[in-house]
């Protein structure tokens, strides 16, 4: 493909696909938008992140990561179609153009590209990465509970065939390794967003306990307001709350390494839908999807902005 314009916003792609059109992308906005690798899968594919800023050395972040379990192609879309909002809106939208004149917004949009591809090749359903390890029979680490913050706590599993499997000790999957490395030497991350499939729900730490998070009152009303905006574009209702208590207790999990460290809006989306399609989401859900993903991811952008 030459160029974005012969691209399908409403269509799934492949990973060849994303990475071309990343590069198409990133030469016909480089004025806002440039490509990084941050590190390379387990497979030795190239680990790529899209930075959107206006310029500035040090702007403070927000990070977003679609696709960290690859069978959830419902994120990779919806994060190829936010990039490309973002460019379109930078400049008419008065609130995305305050957020990019002061903040850089980074988006991981292939978070675990082995697994990406293995869902396109041999196993639709596949979630993990695809490491292997001496002695070990069964593929793969969960690379939402690979990470240090609670690490092999409840809801994790210790058993490399589970689907929860944590790894062998945190970070120890170079797709996460990749990201806490970037975001630890940038050093000015001030929001984190995960986004999963399928529950419809907006969650934030903690989930290894049930405890609350320092800042929870304001977690609680800002993901109140994101998800009324999200339910004005197309009505769907999300829950909303902590993820051990709106969902189930998770340990070793994105948002709760970012938390901890220091990153205060931390949230996780869980898209649609809530089961009857599931992680086979039709191809036309994908733009009414990432419509109003948008106005949640927009509302709380705006409020890291605004504190
Ligand atoms: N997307 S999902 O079906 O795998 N569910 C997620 C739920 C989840 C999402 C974000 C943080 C912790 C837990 C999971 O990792 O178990
Ligand atoms: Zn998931």
């Amino acid at each position: 493909e030459r160029s974005t314009s012969s691209f399908s916003y409403s269509s799934y792609h492949t990973l060849e696909e994303i990475y071309s059109w990343i590069d198409n992308f990133v030469t016909e906005h480089s004025n806002i938008v440039s490509k990084i690798q941050i590190g390379n899968s387990f497979e030795n594919r190239s680990i790529l992140v899209l930075k959107f800023s206006t310029g500035g050395s040090r702007h403070p972040a927000i990070w977003i990561d679609t696709g960290i379990h690859s069978r959830e192609w419902i994120t990779h879309a919806t994060g190829i179609w936010t990039a490309n909002k973002i460019v379109s809106d930078y400049g008419k939208d008065r609130v995305l153009t305050d957020i990019l004149k002061a903040m850089d917004i980074f988006i991981e949009l292939v978070t675990n590209p082995d697994g990406f591809a293995f869902t396109h090749s041999m196993n639709r359903l596949w979630r993990k990465n695809k490491s292997i390890r001496p002695g070990i029979f069964c593929i793969g680490v969960d690379l939402n509970r690979n990470w240090k913050s609670g690490f092999g706590g409840n809801g994790s599993n210790s058993n490399p065939c589970s689907e929860t499997y944590h790894g062998p000790s945190p970070q120890s999957e170079p797709e996460v390794a990749a990201i806490v490395n970037f975001i630890t030497a940038h050093g000015n991350f001030k929001a984190l967003i995960s986004i999963h499939s399928y529950s419809q729900m907006l969650m934030y730490p903690y989930g290894r306990s049930l405890e609350p998070v320092s800042n929870q009152r304001e977690l609680y009303d800002l993901a109140k307001d994101a998800v009324e905006a999200l339910y004005k574009v197309h009505g769907i209702e999300y829950f909303f709350g902590s993820i051990s208590t709106t969902l189930y207790v998770a340990s070793g999990i994105t948002v709760d390494w970012a938390y901890d460290s220091g990153i205060k809006y931390a949230f996780s989306f869980e898209l649609r839908d809530t089961g009857r399609y599931g992680f086979l989401l039709p191809a036309t859900q994908i733009i009414p999807t990432a419509q109003e993903t948008w106005m949640a991811l927009r509302t709380i952008m705006e409020h890291t902005l605004n504190h």
